[in-house]
């Protein structure tokens, strides 16, 4: 063993050799270099990102209230051209003033149209499809927003609150996507884009009518993206975890009433605002799939598809918790 003295002389030239390596060799430009190249790339990445949305027809389901809220915000900044969809007129009405009200940005802005219809109601999206094309003769960008969630045990709930969970969150969707691709196909330009969850991607306990509506949504624009591919028309699945909106509050019962509690989850949940700007972040760099969540969540998706049995051990004991803290 050499003494102590004579392992830091090593060390120390060592360091000595290492600097005269990067000095004496064209590492140092080389590494400039790859940095110059990167912050080129991402300036081009986001340049391109600002001219795909900026004057783009972007229509945005549920713009009422939380994440589509500040969606149409984040997209009315950067220029875009907005339909806001929602049920409630007026609120619509109070966001567009909003907007108008709104600090000048570097962007020209647009004044947004409104369309007030429910997505559960088959029949009110075709009228609905007609009054969004009007709105600018054809839509860039739809982002499939809108939705409802849900807390019971899947022997209480009634056909009814299944349907309506599918309803909102799926055949709505759905229906207003098909309604729309057309007009999209014809200009072979368009960007399809659905807001799901990590419920998309597992199921947790006393969930079942949203996750399987969420679980629904992923597996319906993983298809549509593979077909659309031959008219450049750009699909983006985007699975946020919890995020501090009404959407507990909103949440519909087993036997169909609403559960009007804000969880703690979703009150320590990511702020909206955030969120919509990784939203934007994630369109403008049209994404296919994007999970915008924690590390326990981002790793239980992993957990279900390498060790299933030992996820499933652990939604079992979470039901049982569940159940213990709702009974004691
Ligand atoms: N908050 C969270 O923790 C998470 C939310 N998400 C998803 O984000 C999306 C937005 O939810 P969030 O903002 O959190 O919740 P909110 O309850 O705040 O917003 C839901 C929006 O959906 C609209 N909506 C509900 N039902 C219908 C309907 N039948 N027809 C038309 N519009 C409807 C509501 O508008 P109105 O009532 O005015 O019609 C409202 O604007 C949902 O798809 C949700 O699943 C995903 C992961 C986590
Ligand atoms: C290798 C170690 C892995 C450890 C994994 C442990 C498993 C932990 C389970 C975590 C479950 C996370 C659930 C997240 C659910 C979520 O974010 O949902 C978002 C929503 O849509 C919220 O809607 P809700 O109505 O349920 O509030």
């Amino acid at each position: 063993m050499l003494p102590k003295s004579n392992t830091q002389g090593r060390k120390s030239l060592l360091k000595v050799r290492v600097m005269d390596f990067i000095t004496s060799t064209a590492i140092l430009p080389l590494l400039f270099g790859c940095v110059g190249i990167f912050s080129l790339f991402k300036l081009l990445q986001r340049m391109r990102m600002k001219a795909y949305l900026r004057n783009a027809v972007v229509v945005i389901t549920g713009a009422t209230s939380g994440l589509g809220r500040e969606c149409a915000k984040v997209f009315y900044t950067a220029g875009a051209r907005l339909v806001l969809c929602g049920r409630n007129r007026e609120a619509l009405e109070e966001l567009t003033k909003e907007l108008a009200a709104s600090l000048a940005t570097k962007v020209q802005t647009h004044k947004p149209y409104t369309v007030a219809f429910d997505l559960a109601d088959p029949g009110a999206i075709v009228a609905a499809t007609a009054e969004i094309l009007q709105c600018f003769g054809y839509v860039d960008v739809l982002i499939n927003n809108a939705g409802i969630s849900y807390r019971g045990a899947i022997v209480d709930t009634t056909p009814d609150v299944d349907k309506k969970v599918m309803e909102t969150n799926y055949f709505g969707p759905v229906a207003l996507t098909k309604a729309l691709l057309p007009s999209m196909i014809k200009r072979r330009q368009g960007h399809i884009v659905a807001i799901s969850s990590i419920q998309g991607k597992i199921s947790i306990p006393f969930r079942s009518a949203y996750a399987a509506s969420k679980h629904a949504t992923q597996a319906f624009f993983d298809c549509l993206r593979a077909e659309m591919e031959q008219y450049e028309i750009e699909v983006t699945v985007i699975s946020p975890g919890y995020i501090h909106t009404n959407l507990s509050v909103n949440a519909v019962t087993a036997d169909g009433s609403k559960y009007g509690v804000m969880d703690k989850t979703t009150a320590q949940g990511r702020s909206p605002v955030e969120v919509a700007q990784d939203v934007l972040a994630a369109v403008g760099k049209k994404k296919k799939d994007v999970i915008l969540a924690d590390l326990l969540p981002s790793l239980a998706i992993y957990l279900r598809t390498l060790a299933p049995g030992l996820f499933f051990s652990l939604m079992a004991s979470r039901a049982r918790k569940e159940r213990k803290s709702k009974n004691s």
